[in-house]
């Protein structure tokens, strides 16, 4: 049997979701392609994620983000975006035309548990500004271009990638 024509699907959502791991899981579950928006900007930029934020700051990363996300071309894909690519009203409208977009929803406590290494994952975020803080401030965000929400605080990939499929499928 063929696959269902489902196009492209965007994963959104903070750090720690599981936007990069369990996008593996969904394409391979729903016969997509995949690719990681933070693979690309470090595969065409030469550098690590970390290193941009060092060299350039936070700003400077979101805005490579912006220009890769705009370059990205895919057809039947699931894409794992960078935790602050909502940041972009430009790149999230591209990805608006080109696929369907999923947030993973997963609350504050359980995000904390899953990430320990904030000076070294590549957070793009204010100087000073509070993990908390910038939850809240991105939560707005992920809300606002979420076509389907997932509560994907529980549940390991399969399980999650499998509700997923349903929700698509139905
Ligand atoms: N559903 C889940 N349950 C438990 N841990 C998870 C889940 N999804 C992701 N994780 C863990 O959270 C961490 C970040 O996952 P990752 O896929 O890199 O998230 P993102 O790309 O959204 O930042 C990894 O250690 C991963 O194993
Ligand atoms: O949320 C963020 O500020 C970022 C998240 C990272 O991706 P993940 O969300 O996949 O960890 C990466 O895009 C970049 O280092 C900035
Ligand atoms: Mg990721």
């Amino acid at each position: 049997m063929m696959p269902a024509d489902l196009g492209n699907l965007t994963l959104i959502g903070m750090p720690g979701a599981g936007k990069s791991t369990l996008g593996v899981v969904l394409a391979k579950r729903l016969s997509l392609g995949f690719v990681d928006t933070d693979v690309l900007i470090q595969v065409n930029r030469g550098k690590a994620l970390q290193q941009i934020l060092d060299e350039a700051g936070y700003l400077e990363l979101r805005r490579i983000e912006e220009e890769e996300i705009l370059r990205l071309q895919v057809e039947r894909h699931v894409i794992a975006t960078g935790g602050s690519a909502v940041y972009s009203a430009a790149a999230m409208a591209h990805l608006q035309r080109l696929s369907t977009i999923v947030f993973l929803d997963v609350a504050f406590d359980e995000i904390c548990r899953r990430i320990h290494n904030f000076d070294s994952r590549g957070i793009a975020c204010a100087p000073g500004q509070s993990f908390a803080d910038l939850y809240q401030e991105r939560l707005l965000l992920y809300r606002r271009y979420a076509e389907i929400t997932i509560d994907a605080n529980r549940g390991g990939q399969e399980e999650l990638a499998e509700r997923i499929a349903d929700q698509l499928l139905a």
